[in-house]
């Protein structure tokens, strides 16, 4: 389920300046995937030049990258608070609203963003729109997924659920559960849709992110484009 859409140079672009925003003594939620590991890198770079940073990481590869960068690492409780959140999406509306999900992160992705005080997505322009209309990645306890397939169809969605490219069998995420990715369309009212999945039993959480956005760096081929909530 990953968007591949953007080059690389876009990436490392947004990733890059969304780093420049890290202040001395913040901690900052290191984001999954391969934009926001540009930005991962860039505060490890920052970090061997002197800078006092501690990253919360988003998932299992975060934490290794952050790792690797040289990044003192700490987790969500260990904290009061979270300054600035960096993260990459698979799709972003033009009034900010997100899909977030294609590496199957999005659970613990949304527990630090959602604490940041500031929340930035980093992203290429492949993964701008007007409207969302990507599958909605849905982390479903093992045990119910039957249920919620169930009820991913009242709500007239359209659920697959996603395997491993490289083993038989089903993606697992970090935290041991299965994924739906599901179908709805055009998702014309995002926050009616978050409301309505966060509300069914058996799903950890949906990758829908409403409300929580501040900016977007859009990397280009020439600069970044950031955009501010309003
Ligand atoms: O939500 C995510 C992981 O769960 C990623 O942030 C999203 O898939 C974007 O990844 P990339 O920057 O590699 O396109």
């Amino acid at each position: 389920m990953k968007t591949t859409g953007g080059t690389d140079d876009q990436k490392r672009r947004a990733g890059e300046r969304a780093a420049e925003l890290v202040e001395d003594g913040d901690v900052v939620g290191l984001g999954t995937g391969s934009t926001a590991a540009h930005a991962i890198r860039a505060i490890g770079r920052a970090v061997d030049d002197g800078l006092d940073v501690r990253g919360v990481p988003t998932s299992f590869d975060s934490r290794a990258l952050a790792r690797r960068s040289g990044i003192p690492r700490c987790s969500l409780d260990e904290v009061d608070d979270v300054d600035l959140a960096i993260d990459g999406a698979d799709q972003i509306d033009a009034d900010l609203s997100a899909i977030k999900g294609g590496g199957a992160a999005h659970a613990r992705e949304k527990v630090v963003d959602a604490a940041a005080d500031r929340f930035v997505v980093v992203a290429d322009p492949s993964k701008v729109a007007e409207s969302l209309s990507r599958p909605v990645p849905v982390e479903v306890l093992p045990d119910a997924l039957a249920a919620v397939e169930r009820d991913l169809e009242a709500l007239d969605g359209d659920p697959t659920l996603r395997r491993a490219e490289r083993k038989d069998g089903p993606v697992v995420t970090d935290n041991g559960n299965l994924l739906l990715d599901c179908d709805f369309g055009v998702v014309d009212d995002p926050a009616s849709l978050s409301t309505a999945l966060s509300g069914l039993p058996g799903i950890v959480e949906h990758g829908l992110f409403v409300d929580l956005v501040d900016a977007v760096y859009v990397g280009t081929d020439d600069g970044v484009d950031v955009r501010e909530r309003i």
